[in-house]
């Protein structure tokens, strides 16, 4: 006789990870606890809509190993799915991982700093009736966060914080600020120190990381 499968509790976090940073870590691992998860994937965009012009983004490879490199050691698992998939919008993939994964539990995870332009990403109010969402907190972001033009809707829906671990409870939309140590991390500090840091130097067997892929 088979086994029934268990639920799983399962947090995504999309990012162009350009690169992978301490940031994404710290709060990742405190996101676990917090939402108590079974586990968390992160999902490296291939491209983000909202910087189809950008000039600095890295290669897709060297931004997965980064993010590979930067998970290895934890619970996180990094996943190639959107470049897999093809898709580049938010609410096609998480339609896609639902439909693929019946039994297991989904909840989204974002920075404070991209509500302020939530708003702006495709059919943003069915990815809230989609998933819940929780928000992870970064300095200098609370207060835009909280003005987000996304919050004047998504404001009747947000949860307390207390109650983060029922989350798989909750009727949708649901919106969480989760209260967690904050990061100052942040790739944008990083390439302006650094423009260059996926490029290998000479001789490097460029080695990074074993984070194996989740789905
Ligand atoms: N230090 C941080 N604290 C909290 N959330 C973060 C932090 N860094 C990134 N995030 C969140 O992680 C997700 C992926 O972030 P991303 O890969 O764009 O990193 P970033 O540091 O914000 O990059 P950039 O500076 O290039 O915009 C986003 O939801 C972002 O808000
Ligand atoms: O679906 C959209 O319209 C959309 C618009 C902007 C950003 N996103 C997603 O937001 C996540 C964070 O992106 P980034 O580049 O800020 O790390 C990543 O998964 C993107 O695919 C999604």
């Amino acid at each position: 006789m088979l086994a029934a499968s268990a639920m799983k509790r399962v947090g995504l976090l999309g990012g162009s990870f350009n690169p992978a940073h301490e940031g994404h870590r710290q709060l990742s691992l405190a996101a676990i606890d917090a939402l108590a998860l079974d586990e968390l994937w992160w999902l490296v965009s291939p491209g983000n809509p909202l910087k189809a012009g950008a000039t600095d983004m890295a290669p897709y490879d060297a931004r997965l190993q980064s993010a590979r490199a930067m998970a290895a050691g934890t619970p996180i698992a990094v996943s190639d799915i959107e470049a897999r998939l093809g898709t580049r919008y938010t609410i096609d993939t998480l339609t896609a991982l639902v439909a693929e994964h019946p039994d297991d539990r989904f909840i989204w995870l974002m920075g404070a700093d991209t509500v302020a332009e939530f708003h702006r990403w495709k059919d943003w109010q069915s990815i809230a009736q989609l998933l819940p969402i929780a928000v992870l907190p970064r300095p200098g972001y609370d207060a835009s966060a909280h003005a987000a033009h996304a919050m004047g809707w998504l404001s009747g829906f947000v949860r307390p914080a207390g109650q983060a671990k029922h989350w798989t409870e909750w009727s949708l939309p649901a919106f969480l600020f989760l209260n967690l140590p904050t990061n100052a991390s942040s790739a944008t500090a990083i390439r302006a120190h650094n423009p260059n840091w996926h490029r290998k130097p000479s001789g490097s067997t460029g080695t990074a990381g074993n984070g194996a892929s989740p789905t």
